[in-house]
């Protein structure tokens, strides 16, 4: 799928060493994104992974204009090539961003959802300001958009507080589908679901991309993206520490930061040895590679000195860029 991109195609999204700082009374300020660089392709899907707590809804928040008072951003984040959604400003974000150019499935969507409306006339309402479609037609658009994210036409006439976490999941992913925006965004999509609808979610948002459209999907549910995703990007403690194809990353060589590898190794139907220790705090972060006091490579400079993201990779164990550092270590 990646192979077959065009080389030259200019990303839907291009974020450039975006930052995201929570200043805290107290002076203790929240490094919750450091640096994030990554691009997304028309047609392609990048799946965003990571433990609980290391920045990605933040990193979400941050490309809709949607961060508390308290927050601070740094860096780039073009859309299609012409809006940087970091200086866009919140009319621009509201008016022509948000629900138009980018569809949000929002990871608590419970709270995003209008509590005093039913399913169907959120449903109805977004498909008459993104589709212009009106009248006698909007049942029938109804119906469909819900069948998308296999939201039962049942439960259509339901108010927000009266479905399962499941229910409101699908219908978030309905609405957020309505209006096929140039790229998604999909923030946990698949939480609450059993493994049937977790695949048939993460395959009708992959159907997004057949046109050209571009997904950005975040989850911790690494057997989904493994399912959707053409591309992976391991953040950890508020930084990307390693971007890789899917398929190198999930079959072989596998991901080459050592994180990634604990991440996978973890997986009950893979070693199920969970990586020891936690993540550090993000108001209280080490100077040098923010995983070292977890890594069994580690060496004196790891805890000494950050390693920059190069070649897709954030560590000091592959100085030259694409090699596969641990394998070379392992072959040697
Ligand atoms: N408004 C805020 N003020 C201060 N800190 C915040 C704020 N919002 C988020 N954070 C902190 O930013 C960090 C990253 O949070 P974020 O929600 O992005 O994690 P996540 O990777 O999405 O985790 P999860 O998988 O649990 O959703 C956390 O340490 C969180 O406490
Ligand atoms: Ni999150």
């Amino acid at each position: 799928m990646t192979a077959d991109r065009a080389p030259d195609t200019a990303p839907v999204l291009d974020v450039r060493d975006l930052s995201v700082r929570f200043r805290m009374r107290g002076g203790n300020d929240i490094a919750a994104v450091s640096g994030a660089r990554f691009s997304v392709a028309p047609g392609e899907c990048l799946a965003l992974v990571g433990e609980s707590g290391c920045g990605k809804s933040v990193l979400a928040s941050a490309l809709l204009g949607l961060l508390p008072a308290n927050a601070a951003t740094t860096g780039s984040a073009l859309l299609g090539g012409d809006t940087d959604l970091l200086t866009a400003g919140e009319r621009t974000l509201a008016r022509t961003v948000r629900g138009r150019r980018i569809g949000l499935v929002p990871q608590s969507p419970a709270a995003h959802l209008t509590p005093v409306r039913t399913v169907r006339a959120q449903l109805e309402e977004a498909l008459r300001e993104l589709t212009g479609a009106r009248g006698s037609d909007l049942p029938k658009a109804a119906l469909a958009a819900a069948a998308r994210a296999s939201f039962p036409e049942g439960h259509l006439d339901r108010y927000p507080h009266e479905l399962s976490g499941g229910l409101a999941q699908r219908a978030a992913t309905a609405l957020a589908l309505i209006g096929d925006a140039p790229l998604l965004l999909a923030d946990e999509p698949t939480t609450g679901l059993d493994r049937d609808l977790v695949e048939r979610t993460v395959d009708e948002l992959r159907r997004h991309t057949d046109t050209g459209r571009a997904l950005l999907i975040i989850t911790h549910d690494l057997a989904a993206a493994e399912r959707v995703a053409d591309r992976v990007a391991v953040m950890y403690a508020g930084r990307i520490v390693e971007i890789a194809d899917a398929e190198d990353f999930f079959q072989a060589p596998g991901p080459r930061h050592p994180y990634a590898r604990g991440l996978l190794a973890a997986l009950p139907e893979r070693d199920f040895a969970p990586i020891p220790g936690m993540p550090p705090e993000l108001g209280a972060l080490p100077e040098g590679c923010a995983f070292a006091a977890r890594c069994g490579h580690a060496d004196d400079r790891c805890t000494a000195e950050r390693p920059a993201f190069r070649a897709d990779l954030a560590c000091h164990h592959a100085p030259t860029g694409r090699t596969h550092p641990l394998k070379e270590a392992a072959d040697a």
